[in-house]
């Protein structure tokens, strides 16, 4: 287990408590909605963005133009350090929840981008065209190969990170090598258990954001190099330091500007690949999704598609070849964010952010363009952005590395707009919550619970990586305050329930199809030849002896085998067609025939849609070489018979391998299809049948609760009723007894009841039948001892210690002297409807 970064950087001044300004950005001034625009975009980025375009054989896009050329105005001033927990009541609350302003000047410019239409050959990042100055100073040699540990079955890497606070910290984090926290015992509740010590992967403290980086995000940023998805994300309270993590300051950068830097080191530290890197930034803000990229005006994005096969539409992704098209593409969509002070902190997120880069690379080798489909008209350009073809027999890979801010989990604030978006952001902070616990659940007791993935947007949009298809990183940020302690400790609570999430990331590998197929058509040519020859051999005349029955049964046999093999081929292609098909979709299974009979019913449903599409495509392809075959130009009329015999013979060949398509296509396809359908269906069914049981049966239950409840609420109220009844006429009856002597005492017990009912006693509610037995039995009571005695249930005597309790009073001294002063019989009767005092 790696070090933590605790020792390190305990030792550094820590109590920066600097806000984090935009990534590589001139700083924002405090309160200022990016509405204003003004400081949009990085000085240094744009010039630089314009230097290293040049290297490119096409300019990035419109959009790269009008960047470069972007005048700014100079950096608000720097923040003063100070405490993140309180806002300045003098400084203006944000207004609004800003996004890029309707009149920005850029904004036209960008609505007129297409991406799409960018060529990815002109696109490429490799080895020679990084710029030494764009990759991290920090990398060293065996950067690139610490990448990933292949496909294995791994957990999620959970790290806590404790942010600094002048105020002495409640949370001891200094149980050495233990990674472990603990809750100090003068701040834990129960004095008589000891605080619980939760276990983590890291606990990092302090305010050096490299040494986080290095532990918590860079092997991610690898593996995403590497081919696989990667996830980092940052969750905790408001102004616990996610930001500050994720996107840091200029002195301390975060993970998402180191992360770029590395990226591109690995670049230029990967001489044999090339590269097509394409960035979007989106934020989830009151359950929707806006493109931080795509201008104000721009739909929401769109949530597509299900299961793991979830993509974002319309979603702008960028082009970037140089370290400062990242810093210009992070500083618009870092302006755009929704950030407002709050009354915690001042520039707080109101939204979960993601930014997400997609990787693209292939082996270098000689590139003449794109390739196509024979028979298939060229392609539309891809929507989103280029695509990187594979080429020569050479698999493209395929990964997203997802650097996620998410909003803090946070209690009402006093304004009424942040307490709506608060609503919000708990609602789906707990979706996650319970998301990630049944996932917990599942993984370690090996069931297969509905996960509610769908409950939110976020997890919605995180669901193909929690369902194992990434490597996660989390960093859990803690305000190590006294006053934070309960939502520190949820979010330590959190943090454990996502280490136990099973993951099992997979790289994603595209083969070039076509350099396949031709390899698949060769050798079944060969084949072919050689199994007409030995027909040949076999029908041959001049044949010189007969085949012994032994060698009969091997010929036939070879003969078999090579139908078979000319079969398996035929299949072979259909699938590759198939896969290239697939290509645009990166998280969909290269074909049907890898279906696993021994995924969950879901995962099969999933299966079952992508194969679906698949089999649309499939038929989309032969109507395209269909019509191609129709569109053959026509022989002129005088063309020689040798040239109509051979287009003919070509023509029936083309029919034949038509036919072998097909019929390899419903060999291939139809059959296991059907299967898998009905396998899903009829599973599913029975799996409906026995939720909806259970939750006609939860429902029952939840009415006969509510039913129970509320009688235990009419009985509450109805002892509620007479307790106060009982302590009203005691008191009454007490102030009597003590302020009339004996004498008045006995003539009031014989006051005529038409007098007695004039007092105030005589309006007490009458209690009947009431359920619990009382007996004073003559003696004095203090109205205060009855009442505390009554509240603690020493009133309320079952039949045995009543007569006990009866028992007792009766032999007791002061009732034998109370005797005949008007307090026998016991008060019971007068309250069992008598609304007069006792004879
Ligand atoms: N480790 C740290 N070292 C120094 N300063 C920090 C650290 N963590 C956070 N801060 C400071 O604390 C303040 C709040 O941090 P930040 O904005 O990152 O919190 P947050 O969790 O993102 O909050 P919100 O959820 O409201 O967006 C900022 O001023 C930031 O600079």
């Amino acid at each position: 287990m790696a070090t933590t970064s605790s020792n390190s950087t305990q030792t550094q001044p820590s109590k920066r408590l600097l806000r984090p300004t935009s990534l590589f950005t001139p700083r924002r001034s405090l309160s200022t909605s990016s509405s204003s625009g003004s400081s949009r975009f990085s000085t240094s980025g744009p010039l630089n963005a314009l230097a290293s375009a040049k290297k490119f054989k096409a300019a990035l896009s419109s959009e790269a133009r009008v960047r470069t050329t972007v005048k700014t105005k100079p950096p608000a001033q720097s923040p003063a350090p100070g405490t993140p927990t309180k806002r300045d009541p003098s400084r203006p609350k944000t207004p609004g929840t800003p996004r890029l302003a309707e009149d920005d000047p850029h904004r036209d410019d960008r609505s007129e981008m297409d991406v799409s239409r960018v060529d990815p050959e002109d696109v490429l990042v490799d080895w020679e065209t990084v710029e030494p100055a764009d990759i991290s100073g920090e990398v060293d040699e065996n950067f690139p190969r610490a990448a990933s540990n292949g496909d294995q079955d791994d957990k999620v890497l959970v790290s806590i990170r404790v942010r600094p606070s002048e105020s002495p910290s409640a949370w001891d984090t200094q149980m050495v090598n233990t990674n472990s926290i603990k809750l100090l015992s003068q701040h834990h509740r129960n004095a008589a258990t000891t605080p619980p010590v939760f276990h983590f992967d890291q606990i990092l403290t302090g305010s050096d954001n490299k040494s986080v980086y290095n532990t918590v995000a860079r092997n991610h940023v690898c593996a995403a190099m590497d081919g696989y998805n990667a996830v980092v994300f940052a969750y905790g309270q408001t102004a616990s330091g996610k930001t500050f993590t994720l996107s840091g300051d200029d002195d301390q950068p975060g993970i998402i500007p180191r992360a770029m830097k590395d990226i591109f080191a690995f670049i230029r530290r990967t001489p044999a690949r090339e590269y097509l890197l394409r960035c979007s930034y989106l934020e989830i803000y009151n359950e929707t999704i806006y493109d931080l990229l795509a201008p104000a005006s721009a739909p929401a994005v769109q949530l597509q598609g299900s299961g793991a096969n979830v993509w974002l539409a319309p979603l702008r992704e960028e082009v970037v070849t140089s370290l400062a098209a990242v810093r210009a593409v992070i500083a618009r969509g870092w302006a755009a964010r929704r950030t407002a002070t709050t009354d915690w902190n001042d520039r707080s997120s109101r939204s979960h952010s993601v930014f997400r880069v997609v990787i693209e690379s292939r082996e270098r080798g000689d590139t003449n363009g794109g390739r196509q489909t024979p028979g298939v008209p060229s392609r539309p350009p891809t929507p989103g952005g280029p695509r990187l073809q594979s080429i020569g027999g050479k698999s493209v890979q395929t990964s997203v590395l997802s650097l996620i801010d998410l909003a803090g989990s946070e209690k009402a604030t006093s304004d009424k707009e942040r307490t709506r978006e608060g609503k919000y952001i708990n609602t789906s902070l707990l979706t996650l919550g319970s998301v990630i616990a049944t996932l917990a659940e599942n993984a370690s007791k090996g069931k297969s619970d509905h996960v509610p993935f769908r409950n939110s947007k976020l997890t919605r949009m995180l669901q193909p990586s929690l369902s194992g298809d990434a490597r996660i990183s989390v960093i859990c940020t803690l305000n190590p305050d006294a006053s934070a302690v309960a939502e520190s400790t949820s979010t330590l609570q959190f943090a454990q329930r996502i280490k136990k999430v099973q993951l099992n990331a997979k790289k994603k590998e595209v083969v070039d199809t076509d350099a396949l197929l031709e390899r698949y058509r060769q050798e079944i040519e060969e084949l072919k030849n050689r199994l007409a020859e030995k027909e040949k051999e076999a029908d041959a005349p001049g044949k010189t002896r007969r085949l012994s029955a032994r060698e009969q049964l091997d010929e036939s046999k070879a003969m078999k085998d090579l139908n078979a093999r000319i079969k398996q081929l035929t299949n072979l292609i259909l699938t590759s067609q198939t896969v290239d098909e697939n290509r645009g979709d990166e998280s969909r299974p290269a074909s049907p025939s890898k279906v696993d009979f021994d995924m969950t019913p879901y995962q099969l449903q999933q299966e079952l849609l992508s194969a679906r599409r698949e089999i649309e495509s499939q038929a989309t392809q032969i109507l395209a070489l269909e019509a191609a075959l129709l569109a053959r130009p026509e022989l002129p009329p005088d063309a020689p018979e040798s040239e109509k015999d051979r287009l003919l013979v070509e023509q029936a060949r083309n029919v034949r391998e038509l036919e072998m398509v097909i019929k390899g296509y419903d060999d291939n396809l139809g059959a296991p299809l059907r299967a898998v359908r009905e396998d899903v269906e009829r599973e599913w069914s029975g799996r409906l049948a026995v939720e909806e049981a259970k939750r006609k049966e939860a429902d029952e239950w939840a009415t006969e609760l509510a039913r129970a409840l509320e009688k235990e609420k009419k009985a509450r109220q109805q002892l509620e009723d007479e307790r106060r009844a009982l302590a009203a006429f005691v008191t009454r009856f007490d102030s009597l007894t003590s302020s009339t002597s004996a004498t008045s005492l006995a003539s009031l017990s014989n006051t005529p009841p038409a007098r007695a009912s004039k007092m105030p006693l005589a309006r007490l509610p009458p209690i009947v039948e009431s359920p619990v037995r009382i007996d004073l039995g003559g003696l004095r009571v203090e109205p205060s001892l009855l009442e505390e005695q009554w509240d603690g249930g020493g009133m309320i005597l079952d039949d045995e210690s009543f007569d006990a309790e009866r028992a007792m009073i009766a032999s007791s001294p002061k009732r034998t002297q109370n005797q005949g002063k008007g307090f026998d019989p016991p008060i019971r009767e007068v309250l069992g409807g008598k609304e007069n005092l006792p004879a």
